[in-house]
Formats: C-alpha cells, sequence, structure tokens
C-alpha cells in the first residue's frame, strides 16, 4: 500500500501540488489526469523523491519514504521507477547497456563504477527485452530506434529495477497512435502480470479510461477527482479541463455540454475503490 497524506510542493509563492492524500493498493493501474500546470508531475516526482516535498509524508508498506536518505533512497528510487516522455535513454550506447542501467542500485560500487555487469544481470536485462520482442535489438545503438522502441526499452529497463511501482509521466506523449497501444499495453501486461502498481500521468482521457482502474483528476495542485473510470462524466471532465475538455475526450467529446452551462469550482473528492 502506497499512502499519500497530505502532500504539499511549493516553488516560492506558487503551490504546485497542495495536500493531497491518496491511498494506493499494490497492482492498482491509476490514471492521473487534469490540464497541464494541474501537478501531475510533480506529484509523481515527489514520490519518486525527485522532487522533495514541502510538506505531508509518502509511506509505502508503512515505511516513510519521505525521511529516506543515502543508500536506503537509492534502493526507494529504484523500487518506485520513472518512466519520462523523452525516455531518458543514453543514446550513444546501445540498448542492452541502457536496459543494465536499471540495475545499477543494485551494484556494488566497484561494478557500478566500471560497469561490470555480472552474468546474472545480463540475463535479466536480455529476458526483460525477450518479453517486449526487442532482444533482436539489444546491440543496436539506443539513438537508432524509433521513438515506440525507445519507450519500450526505457520500459524494460524499468523492469529490471525490480519496481514494486512504475510512475510513469506522459509516456505515451511523444508517440504516434500505433506506438501509444503498444507502450500502454506493455505497462498494462506489467501491471496485471506482476502486480507491479503503475501511476501514469495521461494527457488523454480516452486512454485513461481504457488503461486504468482509478482515476484522479487533479486542478490547481488538489486532487478533485479520484474514482473509477465510469465515473468520469463529461461533466467531470468539462470541470477538470474547461474548453480543453472536447479535445481530452476523443470519442466522448459530443456528450460534453456546451461551455458555461455546468457549475465550475473543485468536486469533492469521492471514496476511491482501493485494491
Ligand atoms: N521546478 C519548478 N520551479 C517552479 N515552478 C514549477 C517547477 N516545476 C513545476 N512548476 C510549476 O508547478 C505547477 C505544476 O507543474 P507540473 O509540471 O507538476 O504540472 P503538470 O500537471 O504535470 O503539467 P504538464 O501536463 O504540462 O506537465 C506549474 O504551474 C508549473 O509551472
Amino acid at each position: 500500500m502506497l499512502v499519500i497524506d497530505g502532500l504539499t510542493c511549493r516553488f516560492g509563492n506558487k503551490t504546485a501540488v497542495s495536500d493531497v492524500n491518496l491511498q494506493i493498493g499494490q497492482g492498482a493501474f491509476i490514471g492521473v489526469i487534469g490540464r497541464s500546470g494541474a501537478g501531475k508531475s510533480t506529484l509523481l516526482r515527489m514520490v519518486n523523491r525527485l522532487q522533495e516535498s514541502s510538506a505531508g509524508r509518502i509511506l509505502f508498506e508503512d515505511r516513510d519514504v519521505t525521511a529516506l536518505k543515502g543508500h536506503e533512497l537509492r534502493q526507494w528510487r529504484a523500487r518506485a521507477a520513472m518512466v519520462f516522455q523523452q525516455f531518458n535513454l543514453v543514446g550513444r550506447l546501445d540498448v542492452l547497456t541502457n536496459v543494465l542501467m536499471g540495475r545499477l542500485s543494485g551494484m556494488a560500487n566497484w561494478r557500478a563504477l566500471t560497469k561490470s555487469w555480472s552474468a546474472e544481470d545480463k540475463a535479466i536485462a536480455l529476458s526483460a527485452l525477450e518479453q517486449f520482442d526487442m532482444a533482436n535489438l539489444a546491440a543496436q545503438r539506443a539513438d537508432s530506434l524509433s521513438g515506440g522502441q525507445q519507450q519500450r526499452v526505457a520500459i524494460a529497463r524499468a523492469l529490471v529495477q525490480e519496481p514494486r511501482l512504475i510512475l510513469a509521466d506522459e509516456p505515451i506523449a511523444s508517440l504516434d497512435p500505433r506506438n501509444t497501444k503498444v507502450v500502454m499495453d506493455q505497462l498494462l501486461r506489467i501491471n496485471k502480470h506482476f502486480g507491479i502498481t503503475v501511476m501514469c500521468n495521461l494527457h488523454s482521457l480516452e486512454l485513461a479510461r481504457t488503461y486504468c482502474d482509478r482515476l484522479v483528476g487533479m486542478a490547481g495542485g488538489k486532487v478533485v477527482f479520484d474514482g473509477s473510470p465510469s465515473r468520469l462524466t463529461p461533466a467531470v471532465a468539462r470541470d477538470l479541463y474547461g474548453l480543453e475538455a472536447g479535445e481530452v475526450m476523443g470519442e466522448l467529446a459530443d456528450a460534453v455540454p456546451a461551455a458555461g452551462g455546468h457549475a465550475p469550482a473543485a468536486l469533492p473528492a469521492t471514496a476511491a475503490p482501493q485494491r
């Protein structure tokens, strides 16, 4: 269980994330939705501790993640693997080495410094590539791959970190529709097969409704919707996205009522299904 308790992040006078409270059971697939600037990235980055919080706590299986330092913090960052919109691979290195980077946190210092991978680490990395039908690309430079292939390598790298949680920050924002489906299917497979919790920031509500079992809607740094995708009605979308609602709702756009006819402001955060 991941517990986010009163989590807040301020940048100077700006409150990017304000008093967020969530309880997320192991194995959930959570979509974090909301317009640009709502605080989605900051929330995910705080969970990984890439971004320090200004107030509040993060607990994972009753352990206070917000207090971790040094080796324990590095281990947490491996257990809560990030997947980024821009993949964050090392382009000049081959695919296998990029995946092996996911093993660094568990390696002895001398091995990590000299990048002398053990036979076991190589086997784990190759097996991760095989799972996604990418073993044939192991020797290719990462920057020679398409965007979709690079994101699949990044997810393989996340998987060899032996994560309990994958934090995917708009993972398909740079991809075409075909690769979007491949990458989302890959995240779903990891979620279902290994029981790894996924928290995924998504711009498209259509995708969020298709893949996620729970949606967390943010506006102005606060959670304003928390519930199952079926409860994400056009009216809720309008509250979250305003005039952009039609654009992000995809095939449901026609059902979105005309602007101005709906009460704005924050919705009450609702009791969410906990798994
Ligand atoms: N390092 C930073 N310094 C100052 N302000 C920041 C920083 N990071 C984020 N912000 C601000 O915090 C707010 C939330 O940003 P965040 O990136 O979390 O939103 P988001 O919902 O992920 O948006 P997007 O979908 O555009 O990525 C924004 O107003 C943003 O400008």
